[in-house]
């Protein structure tokens, strides 16, 4: 662990200084995108503006024939790509792939101005984001980049999970964390074989309801459970702790619109500011979901609006409200506000509200 005197110190001669502070950029959807396949790529420029955080994915889902092209097609649609409002984050190859030396080295140096986030995999512990901060810091050095490129990890392995709070106070790179499911479940031994979401058989079943000769009245209502409550929980804590940001992770059932909504908005529920899109579909129902509704909007703003200076106890249509019920709201007030700032459709409806 490096002393908080040389925490915030570069860690190469002539690499940017550390950001003290994360920036709160909205990224309520992380848009996969396979580099090498033509047809996704031609749809990119035209997705700029269209999502919060655009993702050129060189690991799992990308061939192994294909990795040399999807490094240099995201170099090429980079370079011509006006992102605007946009982020451009990349996934790269796993720590002890064949690919990954190649994939930092090509990307800082060809396009490091033009990326935010390096997404990392199957991160185990702050070993591995300290061997990532060292290497950007010596190829931000040697391309003359003026801002730091910040790292974000993904949670998919059991090692990793127990070392969330490690992984996250690592490097003052540390954007956020996303819940692997698939590798995750893989490595824990779980049981299902979907991608993220839950599973029929991870239920809890009510009492048997008895008539009065003691014989069951009816079948027992069985409720389905999260399997990643826990994981997801964790991860939100360990990011607030150390002021990061925590997503859900990949949802493969593209054709289950439905479901996919329930568990992006139980990660929102939960803290998480956004999650992975893999079809273009699926960026609608995450910005949806990672935008406060108008309802809470409204209601967060006659909160704070009856809370005066923000101290003491208040009734508003019969529920107490006091200062931790404000924070609460404020969280809501200032999310709507950051998303309003990139989103003039959502700033039109939180707009409608007026001063009501
Ligand atoms: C566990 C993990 O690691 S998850 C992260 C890794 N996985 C990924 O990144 C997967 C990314 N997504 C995909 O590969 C694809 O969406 C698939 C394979 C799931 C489905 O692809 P398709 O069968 O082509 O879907 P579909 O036919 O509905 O696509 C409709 C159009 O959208 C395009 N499209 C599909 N996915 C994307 C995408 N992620 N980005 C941009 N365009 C896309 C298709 O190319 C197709 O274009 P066309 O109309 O010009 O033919
Ligand atoms: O990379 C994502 C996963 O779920 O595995
Ligand atoms: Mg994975």
């Amino acid at each position: 662990m490096r002393p908080a005197k040389d925490f915030f110190r570069p860690l190469a001669v002539g690499a940017p200084e550390p950001l003290r502070e994360v920036p709160a950029r909205p990224s309520r959807a992380i848009h996969f995108f396979d580099p090498s396949n033509p047809k996704m790529a031609a749809k990119v420029p035209d997705m700029v503006g269209t999502v919060d955080v655009l993702l050129g994915n060189l690991e799992d889902a990308v061939k192994a024939d294909r990795k040399e092209a999807a490094r240099a097609g995201l170099v090429e649609i980079a370079q011509a790509t006006d992102f605007g409002p946009t982020q451009l984050w990349t996934r790269i190859n796993a720590l002890d792939s064949p690919w990954v030396l190649d994939d930092l080295t090509t990307l800082v140096t060809e396009i490091g101005d033009r990326l935010d986030v390096v997404m990392v995999p199957k991160v185990q512990g702050a070993e591995d984001i300290h061997y990532v901060d060292r290497l950007l810091a010596q190829l931000e050095a040697k391309a003359g980049l003026e801002r730091p490129i910040l790292v974000h990890a993904i949670l998919e392995t059991a090692r990793g999970v127990a070392n969330v709070e490690e992984i996250c106070g690592a490097s003052p790179r540390m954007q956020g964390l996303s819940l692997g499911p698939a590798d995750l479940a893989a490595d824990r031994r779980m049981k299902t074989t979907r991608v993220g979401g839950g599973h029929p058989g991870y239920l809890v079943r009510e009492d048997p309801v008895l008539n009065a000769d003691g014989v069951e009245s009816r079948e027992r209502a069985t409720f389905q459970q999260d399997l990643w409550h826990y994981t997801i929980a964790r991860m939100v804590d360990a990011c607030a702790m150390h002021g990061i940001y925590p997503y859900y992770g990949p949802f493969g059932d593209i054709a289950d619109e439905v479901a996919c909504e329930d568990q992006f908005r139980n990660a929102f529920l939960l803290g998480c500011v956004g999650t992975w899109s893999l079809h273009p579909k699926q960026i609608a129902i995450a910005n949806r979901v990672f935008s406060p509704s108008v309802e809470d909007i409204r209601h967060a703003r006659r909160v704070v609006a009856a809370m005066g200076d923000g101290t003491g106890a208040v009734m508003l249509d019969g529920k107490m409200e006091d200062d931790a019920s404000l924070k609460q709201c404020l969280v809501m007030v200032d999310l709507a506000e950051q998303l309003a700032a990139v989103d003039p459709e959502l700033a039109a409806k939180y707009e409608e509200l007026g001063d009501e």
